[in-house]
């Protein structure tokens, strides 16, 4: 199937120029977005809580900020920015009531939509700009000049402008600059879905700790451990960021390939591939969601155990310490 992928000169600003946009939320994604389409000429407005912590920071960063029912009464395009699992919530509370025939509502991930926790009203358009990439990247990169790749999709287009928007608003983000791909709001939800809980975060992380136990309980030093299953996979992941799994290759030593290549399928193996099977069952039949939209409702009691228990976890103690030991490192999670 040919993609449809788009750049800078197939996007038209112009066309967001004169309409207010409500970036709700500011925080990993919204904080990014709200400052690039700021910085690329856009009127945006901040929509937050009153009395939340990123109000001045906001502010700090040169923006307006309003509440969120302030900003949804008053902007024309309204961007979803807020935890996935509060977003139906407030949508109904908060949103819907200042929406008017020929508003934009957009999303960065479909999931609200696909899984029907938001039911958008018919004489609206309903449109994503996905940026492919966490969100402190996003601003990183395009104050840099350049930007992160992102994916466009449209569900609903009442004005028959909802993709030329989805553009132009890609182009403020700075995505059409690296370029963005078409999709559909299910194809972003499933994959998105899957990448961070089977690879990307999920997949990662276990591999991390599970590496990490094995050394330690075999008796070698939590350090060792921690230099050789953590700190090291930035440097490898990005080699294959760069050119593919070729160029990691290449770059490491013929015993490290070697090893690699036969032991790595023995790790990663047919039990994995069912587990995977099973991760995007449970996202095609909406069971996921379920379980993680109830979490939502029950204040996240799963979510507040297992970060606890991950922070605890000896590999990132040891972390925290090597990590001070390093101060070259850091982490980006504290930029703007
Ligand atoms: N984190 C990422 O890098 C990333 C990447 C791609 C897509 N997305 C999508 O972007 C969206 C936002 O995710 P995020 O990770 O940036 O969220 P986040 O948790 O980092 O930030 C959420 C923001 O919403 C605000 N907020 C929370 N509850 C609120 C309420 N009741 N009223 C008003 N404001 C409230 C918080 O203060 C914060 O500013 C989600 O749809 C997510 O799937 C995120
Ligand atoms: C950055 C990710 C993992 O790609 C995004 O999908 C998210 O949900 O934070
Ligand atoms: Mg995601
Ligand atoms: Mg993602």
């Amino acid at each position: 199937m040919a993609v449809n992928m788009y750049y800078d000169k197939d996007a038209d600003l112009s066309i967001l120029q004169g309409k207010k946009i409500a970036v709700m939320g500011y925080g990993s994604q919204g904080h990014a977005q709200a400052q690039n389409l700021h910085d690329s000429g856009l009127e945006v407005i901040v929509g937050l809580r009153e009395g939340s912590k990123r109000w001045r920071q906001a502010e700090e960063d040169g923006l307006k900020v309003m509440t969120v029912k302030e900003a949804a009464k008053a902007a024309d395009v309204i961007q979803m920015l807020l935890p996935d699992e509060t977003q139906s919530q407030i949508y109904y509370e908060e949103i819907e009531s200042g929406l008017e025939p020929g508003n934009a509502l957009v999303f960065s991930h479909g999931f609200n939509i696909h899984y029907n926790q938001i039911v958008p009203k018919k004489d609206i358009d309903v449109y994503m700009v996905a940026p492919k990439s966490p969100g402190h990247l996003v601003r990183r990169t395009y104050k840099e000049g350049h930007g992160v790749p992102g994916l466009i999709a449209v569900y609903q287009d009442a004005t028959g402008m909802a993709k030329e928007l989805a553009l132009a608003h890609a182009k403020g983000v700075g995505c059409t600059r690296a370029g963005v791909f078409e999709t559909t709001f299910r194809e972003e939800t499933e994959t998105d879905l899957f990448g961070e809980q089977v690879d990307l975060c999920g997949g990662v992380a276990s591999l991390i700790k599970t590496a990490f136990e094995v050394l330690v309980e075999a008796g070698y030093q939590p350090e060792m451990a921690y230099f050789e299953t953590t700190h090291e996979l930035k440097l490898i992941v990005d080699l294959i960021h760069e050119g593919g799994l070729e160029k990691m290759w290449y770059s490491v030593s013929n015993t490290a390939e070697y090893g690699g290549m036969t032991v790595g399928p023995k790790v990663i193996n047919e039990l994995s591939r069912e587990a995977m099977y099973e991760a995007l069952e449970r996202i095609q039949n909406g069971e996921f969601a379920r379980e993680f939209v109830l979490e939502g409702k029950a204040n996240r009691p799963v979510l507040t155990s297992m970060e606890r228990l991950d922070r605890e976890h000896p590999v990132e103690e040891v972390g925290r310490r090597l990590r001070a030991m390093m101060p070259w490192l850091n982490s980006g999670l504290n930029e703007k």
